[in-house]
C-alpha cells in the first residue's frame, strides 16, 4: 500500500479512535497531524500502522508527503467535516474535489461553487457572454437594454445552481450521480456528491483511442436507463449529455489474453482489455450521468403534464424543442458515435463554425462526397429516368465491366430482388419498419396533439370523424386543404396496413392530425393509395389504433 494511502488509513480510523488525534479544524493547517505526545501516542497506538511506528523515519515521510500534498488543497468554511484529498476536475463557477466524510468514513466529491463569480464577469464563461453582449449591443445599440441583459445573466447563472440542486434531490437512480448533501457560506456553494473515481469517460475514450462495440454498449446502455429515468418518471430533461458528463467507476484492467491482429489498414487502437458482459471492460465499470447544471423539468411527475401553467401554456412553450427529450436523444446518438469512432460527429475549432455543423439540409446531402462523386448515381439535375442519364449510366458501366451484367439487370423485375425467405409471407424488412415507423409517428403525433389539449391549445384538437375505413393523418393545417406540407411517409407510396375488420387499407401521412376520412373520399388530402396487398398487418392490438377505437367507440379497426 502506497505511504500517502497508510496515512489516510490513519488518518480515518486513528480519528475513530481517538477524537484529539485529528482536529475537526482548518484543513491544510499543519495543526492537524499529531504533534503532542499524547496525540503521538494515540498515533503510536494504532494497530494497523504500530508495525511502522517503531521507523519513525518513515512515518515522519508519510506526514511530510501528506502535508505537502494537503497544503495545496484549499480550505472552506463549512467543510470541516471532510478531508479533502485532490482535486478532480473543475467547471466554469466550480472546483470539484474527492474527499472523505470524517464522520461515515465515506469517499464523496465535492463541488465548491464560487458565488463571487456568479455576481462578476471574471470567468471565462462570463467573458465569453460579454463578447457575445458587445455583439449583441452594436445591433441593439440600446444600452439599457444590454444592462438588463447582463443582469438577467447573473440572476440565470445563480438560479441554475439552485435549480440543478432542487431537480438533483429528486434524483435516485444506479445511472445518475447522487446529491448527498448541500449547503452554502457566504462565498460558496457546497455540493456533496457521490463519488465517481474514474472520473469522465471523455479522458478514457482519448486514451484507448475509440471502443469496441461491446464496451461502447456497455456504457450506452447505462446512460440511456439514466436518460429513461429521467424522462419518463422524473420529467427532466438533461440537455447536457456529453462524454464529459458521464463518469464513471473504475474496475481492474486485465489485458486483452487474445489481442486482435490488426489488419494493414486498421487504424490504431489502443488494448481496451478483456470485456466482462454486465461488469465492464477498458477499466469501466459502472456509469453515472453527472452535471444538471442544464436540466430542465419538462413534466410535472405527479400529474405527467407539461410544466407550467396548464391551459395557459402556449404551444410553443409546450412544443418547444429546446426542451424537449430528444435534445437528450440527440446527444446520446452523438456519445454512441464518439465512442465507436474516437471523435465525436460534428467538429470544429470554432465555435461559429461548430453551431453550423448541424443536421444536413436535404441540397447539403446531394453535395456530399460520398453522394456526389459517386459517378454511376444519378445526377439531381437528371432525372433517374431520364433516357439521357441512362445512356451516361450505361456508356460509363459497360466501359469498364460487363455488358452482360449490365443488361441482365436493367432486364430483371425488382420483385426478384426481395428477399422472401424472412418474414411472413408477403412482408419485406423495409415494409416491415416503415410499418413500425408510421405506427411510432401516429403514436408520437396523437400524444402530442392529447398533450396540447391538456394544456388548452388543442384548439384544433383531435377532431376524429367517426367514418368506419381508411385512415389517414393529415398536417396541422387543420381543414385548409392545401395539401403542399403534407409529408408521405414512404410507406403511402408502397404499403398499407390492411384493417381487419373493414378489409380496408389504413393510408398513412406525416403530420399531427388524425382524421378518419370516407373511404369515397374525393378529397385532396385523402390522395388514394394503389391498393398494395403484399404484406398484411394485424393491428388489432396496437396500442394508438385500441385507443382510437375506445375513443371513437363506432370506429371497428
Ligand atoms: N461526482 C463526481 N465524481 C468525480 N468527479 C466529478 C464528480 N462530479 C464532477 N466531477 C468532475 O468535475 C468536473 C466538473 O464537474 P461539473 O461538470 O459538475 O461542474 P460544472 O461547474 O457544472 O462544469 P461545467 O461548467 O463544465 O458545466 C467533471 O467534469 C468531473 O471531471
Amino acid at each position: 500500500m502506497p505511504m500517502i494511502e497508510q496515512l489516510k488509513n490513519f488518518i480515518r480510523h486513528g480519528k475513530q479512535a481517538n477524537k484529539h488525534v485529528i482536529p475537526d479544524n482548518n484543513y491544510g493547517n499543519n495543526d492537524r497531524y499529531p504533534k503532542s505526545p499524547v496525540e503521538v501516542e494515540n498515533f503510536r497506538a494504532y494497530p494497523e500502522i504500530k508495525s511502522r511506528v517503531d521507523n519513525s523515519s518513515a512515518i515522519q515521510q508519510i506526514v511530510a508527503e501528506e502535508r505537502e500534498q494537503r497544503n495545496k488543497m484549499p480550505t472552506y468554511p463549512g467543510l470541516e467535516r471532510y478531508l479533502i484529498l485532490n482535486k478532480m476536475g473543475d467547471g466554469a463557477f466550480s472546483n470539484v474535489y474527492k474527499a472523505i466524510d470524517t464522520l461515515t468514513q465515506e469517499k464523496v466529491a465535492i463541488k465548491v461553487v464560487r458565488k463571487h463569480e456568479l455576481n462578476h464577469s471574471q470567468s471565462e464563461h462570463d467573458k465569453k457572454f460579454t463578447a457575445v453582449l458587445a455583439r449583441a449591443r452594436n445591433v441593439l445599440k440600446e444600452k439599457h437594454l444590454h444592462r438588463d441583459m447582463k443582469k438577467k445573466h447573473r440572476a440565470i447563472e445563480r438560479s441554475n445552481i439552485l435549480k440543478e440542486v432542487q431537480i438533483m434531490r429528486q434524483l435516485k437512480h444506479p445511472s445518475i450521480v447522487s446529491l448527498l448533501s448541500f449547503s452554502e457560506s457566504p462565498d460558496y456553494y457546497y455540493l456533496v456528491l457521490e463519488l465517481m473515481e474514474g472520473g469522465e469517460l471523455f479522458h478514457q475514450i482519448v486514451k484507448l483511442t475509440y471502443f469496441s462495440e461491446n464496451l461502447s454498449r456497455h456504457v450506452i446502455v447505462q446512460v440511456a436507463e439514466g436518460i429513461r429515468y429521467l424522462h419518463e418518471e422524473k420529467g427532466v430533461v438533461h440537455r447536457d449529455i456529453k462524454p464529459e458528463n458521464l463518469l464513471f467507476e473504475p474496475i481492474t484492467f486485465i489485458p486483452s489474453k487474445n489481442p486482435k491482429v490488426p489488419g494493414p489498414n486498421d487504424e490504431f487502437k489502443e488494448d481496451e482489455g478483456e470485456f466482462i458482459p454486465g461488469l465492464g471492460g477498458g477499466g469501466i465499470g459502472k456509469i453515472k450521468i453527472a452535471d444538471f447544471g442544464l436540466s430542465k423539468i419538462v413534466w410535472d411527475e405527479q400529474t405527467m403534464t407539461p410544466c407550467g401553467t396548464v391551459g395557459y401554456t402556449a404551444p410553443e412553450i409546450v412544443k418547444d424543442e429546446r426542451y424537449s427529450k430528444s435534445v437528450d436523444m440527440w446527444a446520446l446518438g452523438c456519445v454512441l458515435y464518439t465512442m465507436l469512432c474516437g471523435f465525436p460527429p460534428f467538429y470544429d475549432e470554432s465555435i461559429n463554425d461548430l453551431t453550423d455543423k448541424k443536421r444536413y439540409t436535404i441540397n447539403q446531402f446531394f453535395e456530399h462526397p460520398w453522394i456526389k462523386d459517386e459517378p454511376f448515381l444519378p445526377k439531381s439535375n437528371l432525372a433517374p429516368t431520364d433516357n439521357k442519364n441512362k445512356a451516361e449510366v450505361r456508356q460509363r458501366y459497360t466501359s469498364v465491366d460487363s455488358p452482360l451484367i449490365y443488361e441482365e439487370m436493367l432486364q430483371t423485375p425488382v420483385e426478384n430482388f426481395r428477399r422472401k425467405d424472412i418474414l411472413s409471407p408477403g412482408i419485406s424488412l423495409k415494409e416491415a419498419l416503415e410499418v413500425t415507423y408510421a405506427v411510432h409517428r401516429m403514436e408520437e403525433e396523437t400524444a402530442k396533439k392529447r398533450k396540447m389539449k391538456m394544456s388548452g391549445h388543442g384548439g384544433k384538437s383531435l377532431a376524429l370523424n367517426p367514418f368506419k375505413g381508411r385512415l389517414t393523418l393529415n398536417d396541422e393545417g387543420d381543414d385548409d386543404e392545401d395539401t403542399s406540407s403534407i409529408h408521405q411517409v414512404p410507406i403511402s407510396e408502397t404499403a398499407s396496413v390492411t384493417n381487419h375488420a373493414s378489409n380496408e387499407p389504413i393510408k398513412m401521412k406525416t403530420g399531427s392530425k388524425v382524421t378518419f376520412m370516407q373511404p369515397t373520399s374525393s378529397s385532396k388530402r385523402s390522395k388514394e393509395i394503389p391498393r398494395r396487398m403484399a404484406f398484411e398487418l394485424s393491428l388489432d392490438g396496437a396500442t394508438l389504433l385500441c385507443r382510437r377505437k375506445k375513443a371513437l367507440g363506432t370506429v371497428e379497426v
